[in-house]
């Protein structure tokens, strides 16, 4: 059983069907690319499997239970996890208190006067920002990142939990070629412990850090399979001109 298993999935706005009929399957410890040429419905996927709105028809699975009705919070607990286009860290805290909020809005009150709890909880977020190289960076205050440090930040505080699955909607938006380069690295060892979904327009990134490639176009899954398989796909190459 994959993973994350997407069934039949629909969504409608009023009179648009932006998804129809659309199944995915990601599996543990891969990363899974969504890619489609514009309007192709590519974020209201992703926004279906994290709950920030609900399919119209078709059911989620998530790790064997149906999560296709639940709420963000429910979907989290479950170990799913997700960073959107907007960058949602706080400013005016440093960058080690974004994380740890993150960390503690995770754990019950009790948990939290415990020392032992507390003692846990800077190992965590530690390691969060390790993993980002952000850990030289843990006093400083997060809205005195760069652009491309508040992304990774966003990352490490959506990672911190350690999630089953990630889910990524545009993460290097914004970003240089340089620090989109670093990006994929960075994301590179999480596979060993928690899956990724992710929509990206740039398609060399894509291609480079992804497994799978699951190909959207009007709503429906156009093809779904192995970079190499999209890659030599004639019908996903008359889909795409320059950019997806
Ligand atoms: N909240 C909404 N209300 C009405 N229509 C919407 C809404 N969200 C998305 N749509 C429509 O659904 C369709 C799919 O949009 P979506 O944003 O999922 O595409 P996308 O593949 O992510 O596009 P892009 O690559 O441009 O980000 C589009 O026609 C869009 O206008």
């Amino acid at each position: 059983m994959a993973l994350l298993e997407v069934r039949g999935v629909g969504k409608t706005f009023g009179g648009l069907k932006a998804l129809e009929g659309v199944d995915v399957d990601v599996q543990s410890n891969t990363f899974h690319g969504l890619i489609g040429p514009n309007g192709s419905g590519k974020s209201t996927l992703l926004k279906a499997i994290a709950g920030a709105h609900f399919a119209s028809t078709g059911t989620i699975t998530f790790d064997g239970g149906d999560i296709t009705r639940a709420t963000p919070y429910e979907r989290a607990r479950a170990g799913l996890s997700l960073k959107f286009q907007i960058t949602a860290v706080l400013p005016s805290l440093s960058v080690y208190d974004n994380v740890l909020i993150v960390l503690q809005t995770r754990e019950t009150v009790w948990s939290l006067v415990r020392s032992r709890t507390r003692g846990a909880l800077h190992d965590q977020v530690m390691e969060a920002l390790e993993r980002f190289r952000l850990a030289d960076h843990a006093d400083t205050l997060a809205g005195e990142l760069s652009h491309g440090q508040q992304q990774w930040l966003e990352i490490a505080m959506a990672l911190a939990p350690r999630p089953k699955l990630l889910l990524l909607d545009e993460p290097t938006g914004g970003m240089s070629p340089e620090e989109r380069r670093v990006t994929g690295e960075l994301l590179e060892p999480i596979r060993q412990w928690c899956a990724l979904v992710i929509v990206e327009h740039d398609l060399d990134f894509i291609k480079d850090i992804c497994d799978h490639l699951t190909v959207l176009q009007q709503g429906q899954v156009l093809q779904s399979g192995t970079v190499e398989e999209i890659e030599r796909s004639d019908k996903v190459q008359e889909v795409y001109t320059t950019r997806v």
